[in-house]
């Protein structure tokens, strides 16, 4: 790919080899790049890494002598894997790259003078990255450049998102954007927004006395078959395939759940991204060990939206590689 060729001759690192590490490592690979993945001794992604026919250094060992790193460990662990492992290790010119602008945003993490820094953020999660990219198709990337010595980062950027996403929409932002937009969506709409969506129709059939089979059928496995006609042909025309009923429904319904109480508290929690409250929390639960996170995935790995969830996975899925994810 002519899109690749600033990345030609350049020593390649992934630091992490998780959702966004293995998807980018082996995506670039298949492109015909040479990539060496960095982690921590006798880690399990280690094995994973070396299975898939990647190279495997320690991180420092794998940062020495490369010419692009793109760090992909957990946002929360960076600073730390930086400062030991990373800082000390960067060549002069180096570029380092990151998928999401947390620690640079919020100023986690300084890096030093002497390397360029860019990012490149998906948006998808790594294995949706992966499984997209193997189909022949890509997942839209964000590009940014927040340092340039070298005066050709945005080339490297952007040769870095051609290959990851398949050279489908690279979209230039900041930082900042990326950070404070990505913050925001997982939380309201993506990620916390639609599973809160989700569970209260869920409860609410179920509470009524619906069969929970039937309850989940209507407000999990159905959303996906909705959310891929906006994806692939808008509001529009998944409003032109739905009835008329559900239709007018949708019209009169949406804002009695979306009310303008629930745009107020999207504005607030978009302020406590932008302010820096929401950032220091997390970081402040990531120093309990994840107390509250713990105890959040055992409460909902116990509840009963997942149990029949996973009676209706079989049902729909067998034997389909769906049923593993
Ligand atoms: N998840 C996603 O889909 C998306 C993530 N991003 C961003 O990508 C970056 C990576 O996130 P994600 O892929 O979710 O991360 P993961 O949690 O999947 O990363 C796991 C990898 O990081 C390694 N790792 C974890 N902790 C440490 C540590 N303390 N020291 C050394 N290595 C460590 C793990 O190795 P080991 O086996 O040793 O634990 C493993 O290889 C983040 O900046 C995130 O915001 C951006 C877009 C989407
Ligand atoms: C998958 C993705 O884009 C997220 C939700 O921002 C993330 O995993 O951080
Ligand atoms: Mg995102
Ligand atoms: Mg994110």
């Amino acid at each position: 790919m002519t899109e690749l060729k600033v990345l030609e001759g350049k020593k390649l690192t992934v630091i992490g080899y998780g959702s966004q590490g293995h998807a980018h490592t082996l995506n670039l690979k298949d492109l015909g790049m040479d990539l060496t993945v960095g982690l921590r001794e006798g880690s399990k992604s280690w094995e994973e890494a070396e299975k898939a026919g990647v190279k495997v250094k320690k991180i420092s060992e794998a940062v020495k002598d490369a010419d692009v790193v793109m760090f992909l460990t957990p946002d929360e662990a960076q600073p730390a894997v930086y400062e030991n492992h990373v800082k000390d290790n960067l060549k002069e010119g180096a570029y380092l790259g990151f998928a999401h602008g947390f620690n640079i945003h919020y100023k986690k993490i300084v890096p030093a003078g002497k390397v360029n820094v860019f990012m490149v953020a998906p948006k998808g999660p790594g294995h949706m990255v992966r499984e997209i990219f193997e189909k022949g198709h890509g997942v839209p990337c964000l590009t940014a450049v927040y340092q340039d010595i070298s005066g050709d980062t945005k080339e490297v950027a952007d040769a870095w998102a051609n290959g990851v996403g398949r050279k489908v929409g690279i979209i230039e932002t900041t930082f900042k954007e990326e950070t404070e937009t990505d913050l925001f969506g997982e939380q309201a709409v993506l990620c916390g927004g639609v599973t809160e969506l989700m569970q209260a129709g869920f409860d609410t059939l179920v509470e009524a006395g619906y069969n929970p089979e039937v309850a989940y059928f209507e407000c999990v496995h159905e959303m996906k078959l909705i959310i891929d006609m906006v994806y692939e042909k808008g509001f529009a025309k998944m409003r032109d395939s739905i009835s008329n009923t559900a239709e007018y429904g949708d019209y009169v319904t949406g804002k009695k759940i979306i009310t303008d109480k629930t745009r107020e508290t999207m504005k607030q929690v978009l302020g406590d991204i932008q302010n820096g409250q929401f950032a220091k929390e997390f970081i402040d639960e990531t120093e309990t060990g994840y107390k509250f996170m713990k105890g959040e995935r055992s409460k909902y790995s116990d509840s009963k939206i997942e149990e029949v969830g996973s009676k209706m996975r079989q049902m729909v899925f067998k034997g389909s590689a769906k049923n593993h994810m």
